[in-house]
């Protein structure tokens, strides 16, 4: 059964792709801000959102939003201290959130510094609770979740061969993934799906044969976890780049 995506777009490069991913996240930072007063957004990690980032500090987008009405959290974090070149904290914060000076209470990162971590992701879990006031089995509904896609079809920290992408309880989780020894703490799926927006960026042509697979290809969510994004009340949008989607 292929993935029923919302909607495709697709640009020349990874370049027109990060424009476009900025004006998208300005329209619906200013929808979700003008709706209910804030906006919560997921930012994905890896290298794929860097120029994003790094496009939304810039003079042409920083004085478009209101940040301080914005509050930032991660979909994946990597098992390391803040500190490091592979957290994806580090990556957000040298782009996005340190040139626009926002004050730490509109920062909401996963404390992967903590050795242990299941508890770095049962704390993060309880960082969710208390934002989105849950008090029960309710999801926290994101105005944005951002995804990245590897070559290999995961998404967030669920990479393919993981049980998680069948998780139905946990808001978060720390698989271990073998492929780089070492843990990872990870949005579950009911989570990302229960989004009102997601945006997912897949480029390059290394990525093509799985983007083809993942989108039009048999459901297989343990081969292909990126196959499990599937909104249950809001809007999906990829955002691929031509050598991408050239298979498509
Ligand atoms: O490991 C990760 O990979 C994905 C994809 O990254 P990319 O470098 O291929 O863009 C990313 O979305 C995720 O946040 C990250 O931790």
């Amino acid at each position: 059964m292929p993935v029923p995506a919302s909607e495709i777009k697709t640009f020349a490069d990874p370049a027109a792709l990060a424009k476009g991913a900025a004006h998208e996240f300005v329209l619906q930072a200013r929808e979700a801000i003008e709706a209910r007063g804030s906006f919560s957004v997921a930012l994905s990690g890896g290298s794929t959102p860097k120029a994003l980032y790094a496009l939304l500090a810039s003079d042409v987008y920083r004085d478009q939003v209101n940040w301080e009405r914005i509050h930032f959290f991660w979909g994946d974090e990597r098992h390391v201290p803040p500190d490091d070149p592979d957290s994806n904290y580090r990556m957000a914060n040298e782009r996005l959130l340190s040139p626009l000076s926002l004050p730490d209470s509109n920062i909401h990162r996963v404390y992967a510094e903590e050795p242990d971590a299941a508890q770095a992701a049962s704390e993060y879990e309880a960082q969710l609770r208390q934002f989105f006031k849950l008090t029960g089995p309710e999801l926290p509904r994101f105005d944005l979740i951002m995804l990245g896609m590897g070559p290999d079809g995961h998404t967030a920290s669920l990479f393919p061969g993981t049980p998680l992408v069948h998780e139905r309880e946990r808001l978060v989780a720390a698989p271990w993934v073998a492929k780089f020894n070492t843990f990872r703490i990870t949005f579950t799926p009911p989570v990302i799906n229960n989004a009102r927006h997601i945006l997912f960026f897949v480029t390059g042509e290394e990525k093509a044969q799985t983007l083809k697979s993942v989108l039009e290809g048999e459901f297989q969510p343990e081969q292909f976890p990126s196959q499990i994004v599937r909104p249950t009340d809001g809007t999906l949008l990829w955002m691929v780049d031509e050598a991408a989607a050239k298979l498509l």
